[in-house]
């Protein structure tokens, strides 16, 4: 028999009064992939993103991780199961720097962690984790800073770090390089990419840049007024007339 996927959702439906912002989307992720989800806006990106990670409640359907029905735990129960997804900054403490954050975040991971002995891991161990974790983001020599004073490219950065301190099984962004200049944008999705690449992560990516898409995902899925309206290999449902329509505001041809 197959593995369970990373994560499955299963007729996932959300209504909002007489709306249904997310409609009966079924789609697994396999371990080792990045798919990148689009739409154009208000198709239902975030909202799909707030039902998996558990923000939201699901009307109907489900969410399941390695198989395990998550649909009626909280969000920080789902966290524990190995679904990430990036931080906003208002989560973080502002008074803390950047490496005691990324500290908090890898101590809450060795507490999570089946081995009881981890919880017992000097602090020692927990910082030399967390400037491992910031030296892989390249913000080791903004280890003594407070996150409000990093530049806009670099709190994004942390946020990334953050994630990877709680070693999810999928990662999930929403929009990472939203607001960012252009010369913030390549290392934050150089560190996207390196996450897809090391082990066998599952990453998940709603992102408009369809030159970022391009670059960085194994597979598209399509969301259009809540429903999933294509799902493949990025040339092909680039190229699909219903993508072309839907997404891109274009005629789809005839021919
Ligand atoms: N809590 C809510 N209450 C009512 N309607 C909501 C709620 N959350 C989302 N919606 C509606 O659901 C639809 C989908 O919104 P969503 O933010 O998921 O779209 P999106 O694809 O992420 O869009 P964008 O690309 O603009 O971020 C929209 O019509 C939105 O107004």
């Amino acid at each position: 028999m197959l593995p369970a996927p990373a994560l499955e959702t299963r007729g996932l439906t959300v209504r909002f009064g007489g709306h249904v912002a997310v409609n009966d989307v079924s789609c697994r992720f396999t371990s080792g992939t990045l798919t990148a989800i689009v739409g154009p806006n208000g198709a239902g990106k975030t909202t799909y993103f707030n039902l998996i990670s558990g923000q939201l409640r699901a009307s109907a359907g489900q969410v399941l991780v390695e198989g395990a029905d998550v649909t009626n735990l909280a969000p920080s129960a789902r966290a524990k199961r190995g679904l990430g997804r990036a931080f906003q900054l208002t989560n973080l403490f502002p008074h803390l720097t950047a490496l005691e954050n990324v500290r908090l975040a890898v101590q809450s991971r060795a507490e999570a962690g089946w081995s009881f002995l981890s919880i017992w891991n000097s602090r020692r161990d927990l910082i030399e984790k967390a400037e491992a974790v910031l030296e892989r983001v390249r913000l080791e020599d903004q280890r003594n800073v407070p996150p409000s004073a990093l530049s806009h490219g670099d709190q994004r950065k942390l946020e990334v770090a953050l994630l990877i301190a709680m070693e999810p099984k999928v990662f999930m962004f929403d929009e990472p390089t939203a607001g960012m200049s252009v010369d913030e944008m390549p290392t934050v999705l150089e560190l996207i990419h390196d996450i897809k690449q090391r082990g066998d992560a599952t990453v998940l990516l709603v992102e408009h840049k369809m030159d970022v898409v391009r670059s960085l995902a194994d597979r598209i899925v399509v969301l259009h007024n809540g429903t999933l309206v294509a799902d493949g290999e990025p040339a092909t449902v680039i190229a699909s007339p219903v993508v072309q329509e839907a997404y891109l505001g274009l005629e789809a041809s005839d021919g």
